[in-house]
């Protein structure tokens, strides 16, 4: 009998509440101490399990991201292959988060990906090791297989799951793209914040060592932050270029959102500490 498709696996943004870049390692990537937390804004993916081995997205993605670099596929492609499975899977992608904002959308989508097919396919591999696989796919892979909001620390992937409050957001995603590499790269960038323990930091005001580069390079970048600022505390997540405003209510995000200039686009939505992905996955 041929198996059901399985609908509405989210794929949940985050952003980096803060975001400290405390050295460089030999190979080049960056050693960081950040903060993640989910929000309710989400991709959304179907998985078809086939007994064909081919694994096939089906997405207006594939004119964007082409399917060779897609990390749906690549996340797909890496579980085949660690588990030795036989057989494929169809994937279908609503594409609702911005790509490269900083709030983690290609990490997320090979997350969900990973935990569905590892569920969908009888593989059941336990997360940490999905986690494992993830990594090699991107930084942030880790966390969205983890599922919840977890003080980080290395390039990512050392977790430790804290409880923060969780209020509304409003996100306002501006018309540029930003390379995380390039940032990175930068020789602006500041390197050597001193590593803090998780008290102190939960202590201090939160911010994020990309924001003053991402800001001063990109105007839209600059404008957004300014025109959020005078509504409530934000700042800037990930690399950029979405920042965040935090509010106590959602009527006054939503208040706030109605007011955004036509040349910014923008969504409300809350903070979570635990991923609607463990929700869909408990459905089983
Ligand atoms: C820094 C964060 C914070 O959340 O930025 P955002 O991408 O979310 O904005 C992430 O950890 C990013 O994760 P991700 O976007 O998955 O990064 P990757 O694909 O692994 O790396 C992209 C490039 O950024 C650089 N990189 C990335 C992470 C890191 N800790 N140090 C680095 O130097 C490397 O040059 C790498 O080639
Ligand atoms: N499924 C995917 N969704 C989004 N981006 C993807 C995906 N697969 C590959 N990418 C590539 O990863 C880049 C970073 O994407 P994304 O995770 O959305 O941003 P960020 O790392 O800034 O949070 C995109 O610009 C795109 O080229």
């Amino acid at each position: 009998m041929k198996a059901p498709i399985s609908k509405s696996w989210p794929a949940p943004a985050k952003l980096n509440l803060f975001l400290h870049v405390t050295g460089r390692r030999s190979d080049g990537y960056h050693e960081l101490q950040t903060l993640f937390q989910f929000v309710d804004h989400c991709d959304y993916l179907d998985f078809h399990v086939t007994e064909t081995s081919d694994i096939r997205l089906h997405s207006k993605m594939s004119k964007v991201v082409a399917d060779s670099d897609n990390l749906i596929l690549k996340a797909a492609k890496s579980l085949k292959i660690a588990a030795n499975y036989a057989g494929g899977a169809d994937i279908w992608i609503d594409k609702l988060l911005p790509m490269g904002g900083g709030l983690g959308g290609g990490s997320s989508d090979a997350a969900t990906t990973l935990v569905a097919l590892n569920a969908l396919w009888n593989i059941n591999f336990p997360h940490q090791k999905l986690a494992e696989i993830g990594l090699s796919l991107g930084a942030d892979v880790p966390v969205f297989i983890n599922g919840y909001a977890a003080f980080a620390e290395g390039v990512g992937e050392k977790l430790q799951t804290v409880k923060v409050d969780e209020p509304w957001y409003l996100v306002i995603v501006p018309d540029v793209h930003v390379s995380t590499q390039q940032v990175f790269q930068h020789p602006d960038l500041p390197r050597q914040t001193p590593k803090l323990n998780l008290q102190s930091l939960m202590e201090r005001t939160w911010s994020n060592d990309c924001q003053t580069l991402v800001a001063n390079t990109y105007p839209q970048v600059a404008n957004a932050l300014s025109w959020l600022l005078e509504y409530a505390p934000s700042q800037m997540t990930g690399t950029g270029a979405c920042v965040f405003g935090r509010f106590e209510h959602s009527q006054q995000a939503l208040d706030t959102l109605a007011k955004l200039p036509d040349s910014m686009q923008g969504f409300v939505a809350k903070g979570l500490n635990k991923s609607p992905l463990l929700e869909r996955l408990a459905q089983l």
